[in-house]
């Protein structure tokens, strides 16, 4: 179980997260929508433990976290094979062996031998995206923290890596917590979505939703979800809108000049 507990986090410019719930289970793929900015990869951030709340806690009752981040953040002097080989060196996996199962998940990722043995600089943005993917993986996680890990990659290769995401939930049990702005992507993955609102985040909308398969059938539950109006506030408001929490509170006769607000008044 991942637990945030009233979280609250804030930096210079005033607080990101505050008062913040939310729990994941054990087999549950949590997708997490928001506005830019709102505070989804603080959130994995927290449950990496890459960070420390200000108030409330996080609690990770999972054995083994991977995290995937936006960028692949691989190590550039070393092959792909050793980049993914590497992450079972810390479970006491023997070499050997962590190198037979880093090229057996890297082959299902579509490397030929010799991708195997290139270094991240010869490798496309997208091969270089399933390495770091293939590294999260391959230490067969209970809970992934995935930040818009397929952003970059075509449909096609997008759709094997959602499969093989899912693949880690139904087949071994694992939790993902997965943030992505894409919102078929979403209701393509999730067994739960979570749609923040702007800025700190606040849970506006969090339903449990079968994974959808077909075209059709995805496009239709990402129209429905566009439709429930938190969630149209949430992700189709612009920003600066009236009524958006970053709005800055205007007492009439105590704002200087200088931070007059820039939308139109009502
Ligand atoms: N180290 C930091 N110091 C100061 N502010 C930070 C820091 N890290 C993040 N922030 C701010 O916290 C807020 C949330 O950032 P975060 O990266 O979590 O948002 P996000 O929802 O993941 O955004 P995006 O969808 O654009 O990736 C932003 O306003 C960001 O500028």
């Amino acid at each position: 179980m991942l637990r945030f507990e009233r979280v609250g986090l804030r930096y210079a410019d005033g607080p990101v997260l505050d008062d913040f719930d939310l729990a994941v289970a054990p087999g549950e793929l949590v997708v997490l929508l928001g506005p830019s900015g709102c505070g989804k990869t603080t959130l994995l951030r927290l449950a990496a433990r890459l960070a420390a709340p200000s108030t409330g806690r996080v609690v990770n009752r999972f054995a083994r976290t991977a995290v995937v981040f936006q960028e692949p953040r691989l190590l550039p002097w070393w092959s792909a094979l050793d980049n993914v080989a590497f992450a079972l060196a810390a479970r006491g996996v023997a070499p050997a062996e962590r190198r037979a199962r880093a090229a057996a998940l890297l082959g299902r990722l579509g490397f030929s031998p010799a991708d195997l043995r290139k270094r991240p600089a010869a490798l496309s943005g997208g091969m270089q995206g399933r390495t770091a993917i293939a590294r999260a993986l391959v230490v067969e996680p209970d809970l992934v923290l995935m930040d818009e890990p397929f952003a970059a990659l075509d449909v096609g290769l997008r759709r094997d890596l959602q499969d093989l995401v899912r693949g880690a939930v139904d087949r071994d049990g694992a939790a993902v917590l997965f943030v992505t702005h894409d919102v078929t992507e979403a209701v393509r993955l999730a067994d739960r979505l979570v749609v923040l609102s702007r800025r700190p985040a606040r849970v506006v909308h969090d339903v449990r939703t079968q994974p959808e398969a077909s075209p059709a059938a995805i496009h239709r539950a990402a129209a429905a979800l566009l439709d429930t109006p938190a969630v149209r506030a949430a992700l189709l408001a612009r920003h600066g809108e009236p009524g958006q929490p970053e709005r800055p509170e205007i007492r009439p006769g105590r704002q200087p000049a200088s931070a007059a607000p820039s939308w139109p008044a009502r």
